[in-house]
């Protein structure tokens, strides 16, 4: 397995009480998998995307990546936020060569990839532009070409929509599901949006809160062109509705 989670404990210690973000979790990830962690506020979503990304360590059980446990974070991989964390001093072009910068590729080669990521999330044309100068999707996208352009084995994603208008974030949740397939990369999701997990997952991991836990795995049986409005699609998304029970009756009382 490419991703193994194995008992995987995190305590923290919350105004002298011991509060449990994740207990006892497993999950196994394989390689080119969209994984979407979905749950509520609290749930101990970051917690687990941070310990595979090495930025947090897990108190007990284990977290291996390509059969490593995961100790620090890897140069191999890449995190995308929801405040896209761009250098507001440098253009759109520079910020995309920035990985590619500290892994010493020359110049022409940087700018030429540069160039490929922006065209591919729909930003040619920009690269001259600073980041004050565009919207949050658009410089959302190019913290996404940044990402893409050090050609990471995996990209852990935390709620990289969450400040985005409902529009711009369907575009954005078209393009990221339209790249996965293209670059054919493993890709874990946080968020707490149903229908954004049911539209970009191969597999939604569910979780809850107090103790953070995984509550089920949906495999999501819809294929690679996703449709909101399709019954199929409907029909998931009901389904993990339900799983956090919160599906409203079906029954509807007319008044005429
Ligand atoms: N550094 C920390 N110190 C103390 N408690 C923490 C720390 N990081 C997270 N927690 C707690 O662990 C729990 C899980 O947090 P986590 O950020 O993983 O949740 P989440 O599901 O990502 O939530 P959200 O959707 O609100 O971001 C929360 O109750 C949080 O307060």
């Amino acid at each position: 397995m490419y991703i193994e989670v194995k008992d995987a404990c995190k305590n923290y210690v919350q105004d002298g009480r011991e509060f449990t973000a994740l207990d006892h979790v497993s999950l196994d990830i394989e390689k080119g998998e969209f994984i979407c962690l979905l749950g509520p506020s609290g749930c101990g979503k970051s917690t687990l995307l941070n310990a595979l990304a090495g930025v947090e360590k897990v108190n007990s059980g284990s977290v291996k990546i390509d059969g490593k446990e995961v100790t620090a974070p890897s140069i191999n991989n890449i995190t995308i936020f929801q405040n896209y964390g761009l250098l507001p001093w440098r253009n759109v072009l520079k910020n995309v060569e920035l990985g590619l910068e500290s892994k010493k590729i020359p110049k022409e080669e940087r700018e030429k990839t540069a160039k490929k990521y922006l065209a591919l999330v729909g930003l040619s044309g920009y690269e001259e532009r600073h980041p004050k100068q565009l919207s949050g999707g658009q410089q959302q996208r190019v913290a996404i070409a940044r990402g893409l352009a050090v050609d990471p084995d995996i990209i852990f994603m935390d709620e990289p929509f969450g400040a985005l208008d409902a529009i711009t974030r369907m575009k954005l949740q078209e393009d990221i599901l339209r790249i996965s397939r293209e670059e054919k990369k493993t890709i874990i999701f946080v968020t707490h949006d149903i229908e954004e997990a049911v539209f970009l997952a191969d597999r939604i991991v569910v979780m809850m809160a107090d103790p953070g836990r995984i509550k089920s795995i949906v495999k999501v049986p819809l294929g690679t062109h996703r449709d909101r409005t399709n019954d199929d699609f409907l029909y998931v998304r009901d389904k993990i509705f339900e799983l956090f029970n919160m599906k409203v009756d079906d029954y509807i009382e007319y008044n005429i």
